[in-house]
């Protein structure tokens, strides 16, 4: 199986329809792929948090008809990382004047949505992403023809409950859109390999490189196998990463090392 994953450069310089028309273009380079990866809110910058109310957009927005489109011309499963999602409104106005979201959208080769994942954990504690977004509440798994893909975004990849929640739910292939800051591009590259092998999955992490919003990017997007090896990184500018990795090593893994089984299951703390 091969994966292409675009490391975009993000910065203040471009706008956001310039960015959006460029990445397409992009995407439809990479016919001949199963699998393309964007980052996280690639639109606007995961840091441009004054961005994200008037860069908003409804799921079906343009973002998700640019990239329905360029799936389809490529004949690629895309994960089209994320979007500022405005959300209807309780009260199902047109306006879509509900709350917003740090959503990421995937689109099969004919530009169908297969499926769309709200970001559970915001990044900010108490600013910024956390205050600005809600907070999704379900976990996403979507069948490829060769691999089972689980679904998180950026922060998401500190919190490793959840992703034995999307390996319960049958993830071999766990994709990680990002837009992870420069000064913490060690916890990256850790916690990309600590995902990968204590789930003896395959990890696909892909972030943003530049500078937006005075937030340099780690860039430095990783593929790594259930063995915790790295099979390709990226350097810290604008770069295509493309890999061919053989999705059946996942299960090979969990036979030959069946670690997974190994799990003790509702241990509680002691009472104190
Ligand atoms: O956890 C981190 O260090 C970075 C997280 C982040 O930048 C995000 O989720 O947008």
């Amino acid at each position: 199986m091969r994966a292409s994953l675009l490391q975009i450069d993000v910065n203040d310089a471009e706008t956001v329809d310039a960015r959006r028309r460029r990445v397409a273009a992009l995407v439809r380079e990479q016919a001949g792929s199963d699998l393309v990866v964007l980052p996280e809110l690639w639109t606007t910058g995961a840091f441009a948090y004054e961005e994200f109310a008037a860069e908003a957009e409804p799921l079906e927005g343009p973002t998700y008809e640019v990239m329905a489109k360029a799936a389809s011309d490529a004949g690629v499963w895309l994960h089209a990382g994320s979007i500022p999602e405005r959300a209807a409104s309780d009260s199902g106005s047109a306006a879509g004047d509900g709350p917003l979201y740090n959503t990421s959208l995937v689109f099969s080769p004919s530009g169908e949505l297969a499926a769309a994942y709200r970001k559970i954990h915001r990044f900010g504690f108490d600013k910024g992403e956390a205050v600005l977004m809600g907070a999704g509440a379900e976990l996403v798994t979507v069948r490829l023809p060769e691999t089972v893909v689980g679904v998180a975004t950026c922060y998401d990849l500190r919190f490793p409950e959840l992703f034995r929640g999307l390996v319960d739910a049958g993830a071999e292939t766990l994709v990680i859109p990002a837009g992870w800051p420069e000064r913490r591009r060690s916890h990256w590259t850790l916690l990309a390999q600590a995902r990968a092998v204590e789930n003896q999955a395959y990890v696909l992490a892909c972030g943003t490189a530049g500078t937006h919003a005075g937030v340099p990017q780690a860039g430095h997007s990783i593929v790594v196998d259930p063995w915790g090896e790295v099979l390709a990184e990226a350097g810290a500018g604008e770069e295509i990463l493309v890999v061919d990795f053989d999705p059946a090593k996942v299960a090979a893994t969990r036979e030959q090392f069946p670690a997974l089984k190994d799990r003790l299951l509702g241990l509680e703390a002691p009472r104190r």
